[in-house]
């Protein structure tokens, strides 16, 4: 049987917004979808692999690139003018994501 992954790494410059605990969700592809709502996880850094802070799944639901919407934007606490393009940049030519629902563990 699969471990539920026990690390996540989001970009440098994001890392604030998670720590703070101002960004909530994390939208991935399904390479990452396999998160495990109620298990605590690591949070790095992409570029240094450093240790952030940890968060708790909540919950990872299926979601279309067009489905994106102002609730997303608000929870990644990203304008979605830029939060869709960001995506876009990350995952070119993807149109199914994962929505990961988490909190900040305090
Ligand atoms: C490495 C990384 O930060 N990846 C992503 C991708 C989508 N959303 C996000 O918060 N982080």
């Amino acid at each position: 049987m699969n471990q539920a992954p026990t690390k996540i790494t989001f970009f440098e410059w994001l890392t604030p917004l998670v720590a703070s605990g101002k960004k909530t969700i994390t939208i991935r592809d399904e390479s990452e979808s396999h998160y495990v709502p109620g298990t605590r996880v690591d949070v790095h850094t992409l570029e240094k692999d450093e240790y952030v802070c940890q968060i708790d799944i909540v919950s990872v639901e299926k979601i279309g690139f067009d489905d994106i919407n102002e609730e997303h934007a608000a929870q990644e606490f990203i304008p979605l003018e830029e939060l869709k393009p960001l995506i876009r940049k990350i995952y070119p030519n993807d149109e199914d994501f994962y929505v990961i629902t988490y909190t900040l563990v305090a």
